[in-house]
């Protein structure tokens, strides 16, 4: 269970850009976040899966208020969450090859043995080719990255998706293939999860429930 209480969240030297948001996700659900460009939904977004500490406001994972965020968080909070951004190209480190890509969580916290099999068994479910694992980032298509960038998200077996308009650059065909790749991975897991977008009706379809911005406070 994730909950959001109050959350004030920006940038240093600026107003807050999220004021008083609360927010809450059950085990196994899905919540679909919409809201306009520009409000807040990648700040909450990150707020939510510990990678930006908010200026005030309380975030309970199953009932225990977080103190710690980014690499301050302790590993098993961290590891709970599986974040896929909006822009792949900027959150995937152009000198790997997507295999390293997809294992960086795995590296990150010493579990390097089970490099190969998870990424083997990954690459299907994301529909990644063996050909393209070994190509670097600028080899491969936004698409194909964004598989990636969705294996990596997946690799440490989170029970949290926190997809932020994980969709939002690709085609219709792409974007129907990774929505159910991760519909695919809550049914086997149970795993919730927080979709932020402004597509209405991909977040309709796809969500359990689905929350307008204004409607938070
Ligand atoms: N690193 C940053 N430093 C300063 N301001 C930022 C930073 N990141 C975002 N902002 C500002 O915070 C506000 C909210 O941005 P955010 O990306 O959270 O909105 P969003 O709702 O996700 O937008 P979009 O749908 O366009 O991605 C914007 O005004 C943006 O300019």
């Amino acid at each position: 269970m994730l909950e959001l209480r109050s959350i004030t969240a920006g940038y240093a030297g600026n107003a807050p850009v999220v004021r008083d948001v609360s927010l809450t996700v059950a085990p196994g659900e899905s919540v679909g976040l919409l809201g306009p460009s520009g409000c807040g939904k990648s700040t909450l977004a990150r707020v939510a899966a510990l990678l930006h500490r908010p200026d005030s406001g309380t975030l309970l994972l199953d009932g225990e208020p977080v103190r710690r965020w980014r690499h301050r968080a302790p590993r098993d909070r961290r590891t709970a969450f599986g974040m896929v951004f909006q822009q792949a190209r900027l959150s995937a480190d152009p000198r790997l090859p997507l295999t390293d890509l997809i294992a960086e969580p795995l590296r990150a916290t010493g579990r390097r043995r089970e490099v190969p099999g998870r990424v083997a068994e990954l690459a299907p479910v994301v529909g990644l080719t063996p050909d393209l694992l070994t190509r670097r980032p600028h080899e491969v298509s936004d698409g194909q990255l964004q598989r990636a960038c969705l294996a990596r998200a997946l690799v440490l077996r989170p029970r949290l998706l926190v997809c932020d308009e994980m969709t939002a650059m690709l085609d219709a065909s792409t974007a129907a293939a990774l929505v159910a790749a991760v519909e695919d991975y809550r049914a086997a897991t149970g795993a919730a999860l927080l979709a932020v977008g402004h597509d209405r009706v991909l977040l309709e379809r796809w969500c359990d429930r689905t929350v307008h911005w204004g409607g938070l406070t």
